[in-house]
């Protein structure tokens, strides 16, 4: 049988080494055991404009006015097609200019005009619906794309939903089947990446952090966003989980439940389990620890809907809490969805927790800044904390901190340090109401330990704080939105 243009383009692409095997981080932080690294065909003229040929022949229309290349990639392709079908074009600059005409969008053009947008490779949609959002706020009318290769990972259904039709040349299927086809890898190859596909076609596009002027918080998408319309921007599966539990349960309580024995632990998880959406341990100082008590523990979590967030503040090098993690008495990643983490040791800590989770569904919260007097974890360490987040979103999705650390709306903050009544401890814990955490600090979560443990009325006061804490976040989205 002959081969087909697009069946001869697929395997140049191949040749000269864009389709790579091996482990590989995406934009998301997802590791991918495929990647397609078309940067490299500035290097192949002719390879170029085989590509570019492919995508025009893809989506041609006499109906637009311009077209866009999405930086960096596809801004050859979008040139080669501009020049070639006479098409003016725009620049999308990833940031504006701090100086001269500080544009974000090169090139001229009429608000309304049609405007085609060029991408080399989709996952989520993310890349195009963020040139996109751009172009329609300056009036641009942009709703059809064309890209090259479409990773079938949800990418065109989440721009469908954006009002954005996006055709592509090929997908990744039929990328596999070509190079099976023609011996260039053998079926455990092909199997293994849409397996790995499979699994992963559930991602969602993370819209832009706006901020709202409404408020004198500084609010952004984050805080004033609701829980379920939150849902839809992250893309961590726990952090999902995590909002449709708050969502359903109508809680953004978590217990901290620092009891000493199985009995108490059990006895606090059945009373407060409906009132709250995590339940957080410190798994050692259980005196009478045993496989029985995690048995007890997770059946708890089944029958109230909660997540399991073990506090074991991880702050050593990668090789030694992938250890701890994974071994000792606790094997915390058997069966703690989430573990805090320390910022402190750099992104090799969560390297190494990342080393040891083996396929389950797991993740993490940075501990950014703590509540207690004194902390050392100041605004360098906070913004730091932020960066190691924004690096690994694939394993962390929140924070354990006293105020916003990042604008991301994928991310859940998380506050402890709250009581009903604003009194420290002798121990350096400082408290702030439910209230205060989530209007003043930003909480999505607000952490509670002894201000339940303690109370004569457990459940009770577990209600207390869970209605005065969601009752916060609901009065925070209606002040800005
Ligand atoms: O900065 C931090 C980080 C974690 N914690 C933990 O939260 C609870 C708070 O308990 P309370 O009884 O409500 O004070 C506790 O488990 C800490 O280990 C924190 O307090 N501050």
């Amino acid at each position: 049988m002959a081969t087909s243009t697009l069946e001869k383009v697929v395997l140049e692409l191949h040749e000269i080494g864009v389709v790579k095997f091996g482990s590989f981080t995406l934009k998301s932080g997802m590791q991918s055991p495929v990647y397609f690294d078309l940067r490299i065909i500035v290097s192949y003229p002719k390879l170029l404009e085989s590509v570019s040929e492919l995508l025009w022949e893809a989506k041609k229309s006499s109906g637009y006015q311009q077209i866009c290349g999405v930086p960096y990639t596809a801004l050859p392709i979008a040139t080669v097609i501009s020049t070639k079908q006479n098409l003016p074009m725009l620049i999308k600059r990833k940031e504006s200019k701090s100086y001269g005409t500080k544009k974000i969008v090169e090139g001229v053009f009429k608000e309304g005009e049609k405007c085609l947008i060029i991408e080399d490779v989709i996952v989520s949609g993310s890349s195009v619906y963020e040139t996109v959002e751009t172009l329609r706020e300056l009036n641009l009318a942009c709703e059809e794309a064309v890209v090259f290769l479409d990773r079938e990972q949800g990418g065109s259904a989440n721009l469908a939903a954006m009002g954005i039709n996006a055709t592509s040349v090929v997908n990744i299927t039929q990328v596999m089947q070509i190079l099976h086809k023609h011996g260039r890898i053998n079926q455990a190859t092909v199997d293994s990446c849409l397996e790995f596909i499979n699994s992963n076609n559930d991602t969602s596009i993370v819209a832009n952090k706006k901020t709202s002027t409404k408020n004198g918080l500084g609010a952004t998408e984050r805080v004033s966003a609701t829980f379920e319309a939150r849902i839809s921007t992250t893309n961590h599966p726990l952090a999902r989980k995590l909002l449709e539990i708050m969502v359903a349960k109508k809680t953004n309580l978590c217990i901290a439940a620092d009891v000493s024995t199985t009995k108490e632990l059990i006895t606090l998880a059945d009373n407060v389990g409906p009132h709250v959406c995590i339940f957080k341990t410190h798994i050692d100082i259980i005196s009478d620890f045993s496989d029985d008590t995690l048995k007890q523990l997770q059946g708890m979590a089944t029958k109230h809907n909660f997540m399991l967030m073990e506090d074991r503040k991880f702050g050593d090098i990668g090789a030694t809490v992938a250890n701890q993690y994974s071994s000792g008495v606790y094997k915390i990643v058997e069966w703690a969805d989430l573990v805090t983490v320390h910022a402190l040791p750099g992104d090799g800590v969560i390297k190494g927790l990342v080393s040891a989770v083996n396929g389950r569904s797991r993740g993490c919260v940075l501990v950014a800044e703590m509540s207690s007097q004194g902390a050392l974890t100041n605004t360098d360490y906070v913004k730091n904390s932020s960066k190691i987040a924004e690096d690994h979103t694939y394993f962390v999705m929140g924070f354990v901190a006293q105020g916003s650390v990042s604008d991301d709306p994928r991310f859940l903050l998380m506050t402890p340090g709250v009581q009903m009544e604003v009194l420290n401890d002798n121990l350096g814990q400082q408290y702030v109401t439910p209230h205060a955490a989530v209007m003043d600090k930003g909480a999505d979560i607000i952490i509670v330990g002894r201000g339940i443990t303690k109370a004569e009325d457990q459940v009770d006061a577990a209600v207390q704080y869970k209605e005065a804490a969601y009752n916060a976040y609901l009065e925070r989205v209606k002040q800005l939105q």
